[in-house]
């Protein structure tokens, strides 16, 4: 079995119409004595960083309109499954040449990675830009008297940030206060 991954959604059983997949889940490395603890479970279990972003797990059959279950992402405190926040639609590439479809998966995944990076240093530029501008505005207002740290427009930035990105969108901002503002 692949070590790599310590979780499989198993096949047969979705195909023999189970109402959501069985997980063979796996602990490497966990336990003191060094031995694998393996379990086949359908429980739900705390979703991963990977698995908390917007469209994970909605597994299970269609229900009767044709919807899924609701991601673990848009259940709600009660668990009643009433979505809490849409979840964003997943921007679309900029032009379909940028990130090829066809051919070697390798090269397909190579070029994808190329366009991932300078996604990413863009995003670090305007990190950084985003960083001047509000240091600006912090020095601005302590020499004015006031405070470095404004709440209310900070909240403004979690809601701009969730609204755009649902929870984990959150969390995001959050680090990049702290980046501009410290802790
Ligand atoms: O908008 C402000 O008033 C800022 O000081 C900028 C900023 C930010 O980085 O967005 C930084 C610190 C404040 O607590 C709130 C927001």
């Amino acid at each position: 079995m692949c070590a790599a991954k310590s979780r499989w959604h198993t096949r047969r059983h979705a195909l023999r119409g189970a109402s959501r997949p069985l997980y063979l889940w796996h602990r490497p490395g966990r336990v003191p004595w060094g031995v694998r603890r393996t379990s086949l479970t359908p429980t739900p279990f705390a979703p991963r960083a990977h698995e908390r972003r917007p469209g994970a797990f909605a597994w299970g059959r269609p229900r009767r309109d044709g919807s899924r279950r609701p991601s673990v992402t848009t259940r709600n405190a009660t668990g009643t499954g009433t979505p809490a926040t849409p979840e964003p639609e997943p921007a679309a590439p900029a032009s379909p040449a940028a990130v090829p479809d066809a051919g070697h998966p390798e090269a397909v995944i190579a070029a994808a990675r190329g366009r991932i990076d300078e996604l990413d240093g863009r995003i670090i530029a305007l990190i950084r830009e985003r960083m001047a501008v509000s240091a600006h505005v912090q020095r601005t207002r302590l020499a004015a008297g006031g405070r470095r740290v404004h709440l209310a427009r900070e909240m403004e930035i979690l809601r701009h940030y969730r609204e755009g990105l649902g929870r984990p969108g959150t969390q995001l901002a959050m680090t990049l206060l702290e980046l501009c503002r410290g802790r």
